[in-house]
């Protein structure tokens, strides 16, 4: 799909941009809301749980995601302005800021406004080249357009738990995630969305599947922040138990759920990262199956 918008700005033009914009930012939020309330989620807050959290719950998030809206429907509009890598970084930073705010300081979402935050970039940018809003496309255009940046312009907090994990373990994380056009979720995460949702038409299964498939194979560096090298092996490994005892196609699929919540909420285990790139695959597929040209 290409949406052509090139044109002088009119007041058409702009109202059709702007419409866009804020389907960008609906999706995105939208996302992050069908992460949060997706039940019994290992070690992670759901409308029933706070997981392994003690300074976070449902509402902490709501009023996190709250926080968000508007943002993604400005880094689409950048990207499709072409805007300079510091202005993507520096809105970030001012979003980090407006989350905490919301959320009386607590860290719910950092990681995703720079994930979500360079996928609606990307977004924007494929649109000012008329190129179809495929998860690959936009993919390609993060890669192509902020790599180098993202390697060699991003200043890398000494202090954040990403960045003594890389430090202490040599684990990669969000930075190398984004830099590398989300390859886990083009390869591992959207196939096994789509193919779920496709053989049980149940959203609910085809989103817990794809976030065991995700914890299965990430380095979450908040599970290694928690417990380390080992307990981010044993959360892959109890995640692979699960989709090889046939995951959501199993008759007592919820209880084989539950337990692998159980063991990680026993371990103080929470895959905060494997929770944010849930959000973004269901909003790729948003993108790729709901965006609505108003051309
Ligand atoms: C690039 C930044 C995200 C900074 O990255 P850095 O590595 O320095 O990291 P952290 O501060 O550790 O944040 C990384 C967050 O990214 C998520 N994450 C983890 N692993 C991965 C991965 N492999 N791929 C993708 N994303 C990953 C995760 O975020 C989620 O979890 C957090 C909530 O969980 P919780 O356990 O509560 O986390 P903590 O509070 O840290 O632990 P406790 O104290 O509770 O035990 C939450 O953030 C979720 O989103 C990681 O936390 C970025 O901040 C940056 O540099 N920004 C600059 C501005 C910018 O460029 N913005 C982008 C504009 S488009
Ligand atoms: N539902 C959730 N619980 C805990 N950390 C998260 N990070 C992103 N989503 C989360």
């Amino acid at each position: 799909m290409s949406v052509n918008i090139l044109s002088e700005p009119t007041n058409e033009t702009l109202s059709s941009k702007q419409a866009i914009w804020q389907q960008i930012d609906d999706f995105a939020l939208d996302a992050l809301y069908d992460e949060l309330n997706l039940e019994n989620k290992p070690g992670l807050v759901c409308p029933s749980s706070n997981g392994s959290h003690s300074d976070m719950n449902h509402d902490t998030f709501i009023a996190s995601i709250t926080s968000l809206r508007g943002y993604f429907a400005t880094l689409s509009e950048f990207g499709y302005e072409n805007r300079a890598f510091v202005d993507l970084k520096n809105k970030g930073i001012y979003q980090e800021i407006k989350m905490r705010q919301a959320t009386n300081n607590v860290n719910t979402h950092k990681g995703a406004i720079f994930n979500l935050g360079f996928a609606s970039a990307a977004i924007g940018k494929c649109l000012q080249q008329n190129q179809s809003l495929t998860t690959q496309n936009i993919c390609a255009q993060i890669v192509n357009s902020w790599q180098y940046d993202l390697t060699h312009h991003l200043e890398r907090k000494a202090d954040s738990h990403g960045q003594q994990m890389y430090k202490k373990y040599g684990v990669t994380g969000a930075i190398e995630m984004v830099s590398n056009g989300f390859q886990i979720i083009q390869n591992t995460a959207l196939p096994c969305f789509y193919d779920t949702f496709y053989r049980t038409q149940d959203f609910e299964k085809a989103a817990m599947q794809t976030l065991m498939i995700l914890i299965s194979a990430l380095s979450d560096t908040n599970l290694v922040w928690r417990g380390g090298i080992k307990d981010l092996m044993n959360a892959q490994m109890m995640a692979k138990q699960f989709l090889q005892a046939g995951g959501v196609y199993q008759s007592n699929w919820r209880q084989a759920v539950s337990t692998v919540n159980q063991y990680f909420i026993h371990c103080n285990l929470s895959p905060g990262g494997s929770a944010d790139l849930l959000a973004v695959t269901i909003f790729f597929y948003k993108v790729e199956n709901e965006f609505n040209n108003p051309v």
